[in-house]
């Protein structure tokens, strides 16, 4: 008999080390995700709980970029609907307001006018960067540009590299009663240009759910949206082949077109898991009933 109960987060790839707060919190997240009866409730709770943990790059623990402020990114799809958001900077909890845009005609609201929405909905506020996270920001911005700027300027920008690393996004794919749902959230990667959107709130790279399978990425953004990894394991799926098969060759395939990259976690119809990375550590945990 096929489970009919599964939910698999991931608390992000790319970690050194994977701090045992994490691990703590990532468990205690996927309890609570599981404790919902349909697939949408359980991989937005999920990941909801993983953004307020402050464990996480999302939500209140999500990273810095060049001026020391943070931005949000996260997407959410069920039963053909997906719902979206990109760089906002005052709402807690951008998976809830993803949620609510996947009720409506648009697929992504982003900037300033989606946390006005938040506000409006009522939605709780993104808090302040914490102390010691000022602090670090300060600490890894003299590394780099040996002086803490206060505004955006070409100077600036002209120290950026491009060179993305990260970790800490937060996913959740689920299958319940034969319906599935991918949720991802994210702050992005640390030190990243202001504005910068990845691959979390864009469908087919970040997040995706369809009839067929739900899966959720982490990693480079500028590499997974040259990729679209759940796209392709969607179409993989689709075409006859098993999830675990298909997932492995294509996080192989993206490490040999574009080097480290990426981490993957996906869930089939037919109650298939795979997770899988080519990018240093991924932080995964799974229940199913
Ligand atoms: N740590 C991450 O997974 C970052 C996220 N994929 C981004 O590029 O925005």
């Amino acid at each position: 008999m096929l489970p009919l109960r599964i939910l698999v987060l991931h608390g992000g790839t790319g970690w050194k080390e994977i701090k045992e707060r994490a691990v703590f919190e990532i468990e205690r997240c996927a309890e609570e995700g599981f404790g919902f009866d349909s697939a949408l409730d359980a991989v937005v709770e999920a990941v909801r709980c993983m953004e307020d943990s402050g464990a996480f790059n999302a939500g209140k623990g999500a990273v810095y970029d060049l001026l020391g402020n943070r931005s949000l990114d996260a997407g959410v799809s069920f039963k053909g609907k997906i719902g979206a958001v990109a760089n906002v900077s005052a709402t807690r909890n951008a998976i809830l307001l993803a949620r609510y845009v996947m009720d409506l005609p648009p697929h992504m609201i982003s900037g300033p006018q989606a946390d006005e929405i938040a506000r409006l909905l009522g939605l709780p506020p993104l808090p302040p960067l914490d102390e010691e996270k000022r602090k670090k920001y300060e600490e890894d911005i003299r590394k780099v540009l040996g002086y803490i700027p206060k505004e955006l300027s070409l100077d600036l920008l002209s120290f950026f590299k491009g060179k993305e690393e990260g970790s800490g996004t937060v996913g959740a794919v689920a299958l319940i009663d034969g319906e599935l749902a991918a949720a991802t959230s994210t702050g992005g990667i640390r030190l990243k240009m202001p504005g910068r959107v990845g691959d979390s709130p864009i469908y087919g790279a970040g997040f995706y759910s369809d009839e067929v399978i739900a899966c959720s990425a982490t990693g480079i953004g500028a590499k997974i949206v040259k990729f679209m990894p759940c796209l392709k394991l969607a179409e993989a799926v689709r075409k006859g082949r098993g999830l675990k098969e298909a997932g492995r060759e294509i996080v192989k395939a993206s490490k040999d077109m574009l080097g480290p990259s990426m981490g993957l976690i996906a869930v089939s119809s037919k109650g298939e898991v795979f997770w899988g990375t080519n990018y240093r550590k991924m932080l995964v945990s799974m229940k199913v009933e």
